[in-house]
C-alpha cells in the first residue's frame, strides 16, 4: 500500500494529543472521548511513567482507545512498542532517538502506516527523514514535566532551523505547548501541537482541545 499522503497527513497533526493513564486524573477513556469532542485531530497512546500499565491490561486500554478513535475518524498512534502497534494494529508509531530504530519500523511496519520520530537537531531529523519518517516531533519546544527524561530545551528556532534546511515534511513541536505559547510554534513552520498536559490536566477537556484547534486554524498555515 502507498505511503500517507503529506497534505493529508499535515491536516491530521494539527492538534496531536498524546497521553497514558499516568497522564489521567479521570478515566483515560473518558479524558479521550473529551478531548475527541474538542476536535483533535490525531493520537498517541503513550502508556509510560510511574504507575503504568502492563501486559493484558495496557493491550486492553489500548483497544479501548483505539475504539474511540476509529468511531471518530482519528489515527491512533502507539509510542515506542512495535509489538503492541502491530498487535493493535494501529494507524502507525512514534518512535525517539532511544527507540527502535525508525529504519527498522518501516521495515517492519512497511508503508502504509504512520511513522513518527522524535529529532532534536538538523542532523536527526534528517537521519528520520532518510529511514522513512512520515512526519517528525521536534522539542522539547518549551520546559515540560511530563517526561523525566526530556533532553534539553531546544525553544522554536530548530524548527525554523529545520525549515530553513529546506525540509518540508509534516512536523510537530511538542513539549511545555500551552494554547498561549503555541502561536510562535505554528508561526516557526510546524503543521501543528503535540500536547500532554494541557489537554490531558485540564479542568475542562474539551475546552483545552477547542482552543488549541482554534489557534492552529488562526496561526497555521
Ligand atoms: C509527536 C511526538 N514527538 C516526540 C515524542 C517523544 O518521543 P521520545 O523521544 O521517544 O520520548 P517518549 O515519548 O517515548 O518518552 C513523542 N512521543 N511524540
Ligand atoms: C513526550 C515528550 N517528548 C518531548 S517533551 C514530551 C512531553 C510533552 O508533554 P507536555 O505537553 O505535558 O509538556
Ligand atoms: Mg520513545
Amino acid at each position: 500500500m502507498k505511503q500517507i499522503d503529506s497534505d493529508q497527513l499535515r491536516d491530521l497533526l494539527k492538534v496531536y494529543f498524546i497521553m497514558g493513564s499516568a497522564n489521567c486524573r479521570i478515566a483515560p477513556a473518558k479524558v479521550l472521548k473529551e478531548a475527541v469532542a474538542g476536535g483533535i485531530t490525531m493520537f498517541q497512546f503513550r502508556e509510560k511513567g510511574t504507575g503504568a500499565l502492563t501486559a493484558q491490561v495496557r493491550f486492553n486500554l489500548g483497544r479501548r482507545l483505539q475504539k474511540i478513535c476509529r468511531a471518530n475518524g482519528v489515527p491512533f498512534i502507539v509510542n515506542d512498542d512495535i509489538d503492541l502497534a502491530i498487535a493493535l494494529d494501529a494507524d502507525g508509531i512514534h518512535v525517539g532517538q532511544d527507540d527502535t530504530p525508525a529504519l527498522a519500523i518501516r521495515q517492519l511496519l512497511g508503508e502504509d502506516k504512520i511513522v513518527g520520530v522524535s529529532a532534536h537537531s538538523l542532523a536527526e531529523a534528517q537521519q528520520a527523514i532518510a529511514d522513512g519518517a512520515d512526519y517528525l516531533g521536534i522539542g522539547p519546544i518549551y520546559p515540560t514535566s511530563s517526561k523525566e527524561d526530556a533532553r534539553a530545551v531546544r525553544g522554536t528556532s530548530i524548527i525554523k532551523e529545520i525549515r530553513n534546511s529546506g525540509i518540508t515534511i509534516p512536523l510537530v513541536g511538542i513539549g511545555g505547548i500551552t494554547v498561549h505559547n503555541a502561536a510562535p510554534v505554528l508561526a516557526a513552520g510546524a503543521d501543528g501541537i503535540s500536547v500532554i498536559s494541557a489537554i490531558a490536566g485540564a479542568e475542562d477537556i474539551t475546552l483545552a482541545a477547542r482552543g488549541f484547534v482554534h489557534e492552529v486554524n488562526s496561526n497555521g498555515s
